[in-house]
């Protein structure tokens, strides 16, 4: 089945009844409306059409959308399929008002909806089964801001600079490392924690919304419904994606250009993952980005429904244009729709890829739909055919006048912490495989397949989970200390390395990253336990052995200082950040080392020097001030002669160039060689309205992909382009 697209046109806002509406609705048939129509920017009296599954006008209400598009979905959540929605559209086209909505009942949005609904289906579960099937709910919650993954159940004061890492866990799922999941039993515990971590959220001010979101936010619901037989784990993921901006439009300052620059970089490798999979090309760029890695668009199972959030009026002519286009792709995607396998009891499932906690989404290669069903098609003509009422409208968000609304209950929230319990949990997820017909209770044989090795392994495995999550949890008593743009430059470059890696080793290398991250805070304590956890990983490792070593003792002097506080000399308290080895060679505590002794293993936890600046200085105890890196200035053959067609392989200064000219973001442009602001703004007015296609139509959306797209771009010459590309630092 396609992802289900619909388009959703907001009201007028007070600041805009004077102008313009350019976008309108259409209905192909009596089913309602269906289609989008928008003139062409270049010509108004021709206009574009686009056809979505859906189309809600700007009178339609949360609940209208909700019944129609969410709550279908919710039947599928019990039955074992993963659900994901999310909204799209670009800056103040109400993408937040759609998904999380506003305080009062009717204004609620989707996602309170469905934990709404999602509650009431469990209660009439049980009630159904006199209490023998059980559905449980918990919750994780993150946001993807400047490309790093934070947990909104953390405040930011809390937050690792560096941000979650994430990885690829066998089968090839995606993993956040180290996310709490935080169990959720009732709506109102819901509401608190959601409130709460709401507030956690980047937002800021930009002229075109007051509330404008910063990151990209997924909230994933894990159900857990246990019959006498199985257990059975499905997860809802709902994403309010942060929009798409024009900084000529949105007036944004430096900080927020820096936001708007990751939040531009990422829609557009999501666009392009959307037209590689709509091209059918054998690659798909996911791996750009964050955003695109979690999402897996059309490599996830389950249903997928996009919101395409519109503004109806002329300012957002050209963003209007480009959504529609993105939109009219994406809805081509196919996603399988496969029930995740239930647990059966007695003893457990090899589970692969378990990690530590968080959601995980099931990524496999793109295969034909040979037996994929439209659920939603048969549920609705099934319906129809008996003559059943539409699904009632739930109790809870309803836009209906009620005499009294029961004050809502202060009550206190529960914990925002870690538990091991939630880490064992959320690694549990089983993997997906394909059945043709879907059914709640199955009472199947228990696999056969498990050894005795590989119980004890998977046991194993969850005891060092817990205690990696213990270990996160577990109180520092030393004060968070601010971490140098040069660690942090480190911690960056260590996870893009953790970013490749797989299996046992990935494991040994999160724990050495966390155990960095704390180490840079400061955390001692913590940074202890995580290097601990990391022994078994690299074992008689003998730099890991000493850093451990090193870090104990460090500890032990810190508690006998603060037992005899006063009468240190500032020396030695100044030696206390390092020390030395046999050799009386210093070692910065936060130095980076292999802890690989071959060769093979030294090239993926090494941080190397080549990576980074000033780590052979501080290797030799020495701390020298960061040189601003050269500019290498490469004399390479002539691009033309290398690249002349689209099937060119891209030289990486070619491949940077034609990333940030399609970002359109001008500052970006504006800062290559050889351009100033009025070429970065004619080569975005070229891009976005004077595009190759004659009809017009794809020019709002061209992308430049080789070398002679380069040599296109009108007002740019050979000599130019020359300069932008030797400007391009390697
Ligand atoms: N359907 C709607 N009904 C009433 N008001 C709406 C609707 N949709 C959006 N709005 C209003 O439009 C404004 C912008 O909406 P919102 O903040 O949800 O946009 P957004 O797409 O999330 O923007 P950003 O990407 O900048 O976060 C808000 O004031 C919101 O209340």
């Amino acid at each position: 089945m396609s992802v289900r697209v619909v388009a959703r046109i907001r009201p007028l806002l007070k600041s805009e009844l004077e102008k313009d509406q350019i976008v309108t609705s259409h209905a192909a048939t009596d089913d309602g409306p269906t289609i989008v129509k928008i003139p062409n920017p270049k010509n108004f009296a021709e206009e574009f059409s686009f056809q979505f599954n859906s189309v809600y006008e700007q009178e339609s209400t949360q609940q209208e959308l909700f019944e129609a598009e969410v709550a279908p979905t919710i039947k599928h959540l019990f039955l074992g399929y993963d659900v994901t929605i999310f909204a799209y559209g670009s800056t103040g086209t109400g993408k937040t008002h759609t998904m999380r909505g506003g305080k009062s009942l009717g204004d609620r949005g989707m996602i309170p909806r469905m934990l709404s609904n999602i509650y009431r289906k469990s209660r009439a579960l049980e009630k159904s089964t006199n209490g023998d099937t059980k559905a449980a709910v918990s919750m994780s919650y993150y946001e993807i801001y400047n490309d790093r993954v934070y947990d909104l159940f953390e405040p930011p004061d809390k937050r690792t600079p560096t941000g979650l890492p994430i990885r690829e866990a066998e089968g090839g799922k995606t993993v956040v490392v180290g996310l709490t999941e935080v169990p959720c039993g009732s709506l109102k515990d819901f509401e608190v924690l959601y409130d709460k971590a709401n507030a956690n959220r980047s937002t800021g001010a930009t002229k075109l919304n007051a509330h404008s979101s910063r990151s990209h936010a997924i909230l994933c619901v894990k159900l857990t419904v246990t019959s006498p037989t199985e257990t059975r784990v499905s997860v809802a993921s709902a994403i309010d994606l942060a929009g798409s901006e024009d900084n000529r439009r949105t007036g944004n300052g430096k900080d927020r250009m820096v936001e708007s620059a990751s939040i531009n970089k990422s829609l557009f490798v999501l666009a392009q993952c959307v037209e590689a999979i709509a091209k059918k090309q054998p690659r798909i760029p996911y791996r750009e980005s964050k955003m695109t890695r979690i999402l897996s668009l059309g490599q996830n199972n389950g249903f997928t429904v996009m919101i395409l959030n519109l503004a109806p009026v002329k300012a957002y002519h050209l963003d209007t244009l480009s959504s529609l286009n993105f939109a009219n792709r994406t809805k081509k995607i196919e996603v399988r729709e496969v029930e995740n396998d239930p647990i059966f009891k007695g003893p457990p499932r090899q589970v692969s890829g378990a990690s530590l906690g968080g959601p995980t989404i099931q990524r496999q290669p793109l295969r034909p739909l040979t037996n994929s069903i439209n659920v939603n098609l048969i549920a609705t003509k099934d319906a129809a055919g008996k003559n059943e009422k539409p699904p009632k409208a739930f109790s809870v968000y309803s836009d209906r006048y009620r005499p009294s609304i029961p004050k809502p209950v202060t009550q206190k929230s529960p914990p925002l912490k870690r538990t091991a319990d939630t880490s064992f949990t959320g690694s549990t997820r089983p993997a997906k495989a394909s059945r043709p017909t879907p059914s709640f209770i199955r009472r199947g044989p228990e696999p056969a397949n498990l050894t005795k090795a590989s119980i004890e392994s998977l046991v194993e495995q969850k005891v060092s989970e817990i205690l990696a999550a213990r270990a996160l949890n577990a109180p520092d008593p030393l004060p968070t200390k601010t971490i140098s743009e040069e660690v942090q430059r480190r911690l960056d470059s260590i996870e893009k390395r953790l970013e490749g890696q797989e299996g046992e080793r990935a494991e040994g290398l999160s724990y050495l990253f966390m155990a960095k991250q704390h180490q840079a805070r400061g955390e001692d304590g913590s940074a202890l336990k995580m290097y601990e956890l990391a022994r078994p990983y690299f074992p008689d490792n003998q730099k890991l052995e000493s850093k451990i070593e090193r870090l104990k003792e460090k500890m032990a002097r810190k508690r006998e200082e603060v037992e005899e506080p006063p009468h240190k000399p500032e020396e030695s308290v100044a030696r206390d950040a390092r020390t030395e080895d046999r050799n009386g060679q210093h070692h910065d505590d936060d130095d980076d080392e292999s802890y690989h002794d071959d060769g093979d293993a030294e090239s993926a936890y090494n941080d190397s020097d080549a990576d980074d600046n000033g780590s052979t200085s501080r290797r030799a105890g020495r701390w020298r001030k960061p040189t601003k890196p050269k500019r290498k200035r490469i004399s390479s053959p002539d691009p033309l002669a290398q690249q002349d067609g689209s099937t060119a392989i891209l030289t990486p200064r070619t491949r940077y160039l034609i990333d940030v000219l399609n970002s359109r973001d001008v500052a970006r442009i504006k800062s290559l060689s050889g351009l100033g602001a009025k070429r970065a703004e004619g080569i975005v007015d070229f891009l976005n309205g004077d595009g190759n296609d004659d009809d017009g139509r794809e020019g709002a959306g061209t992308t430049l992909h080789s070398w002679t797209d380069l040599t296109r771009l009108r007002g740019i010459g050979k000599k130019t382009l020359e300069t932008m590309r030797e400007g391009v630092i390697v």
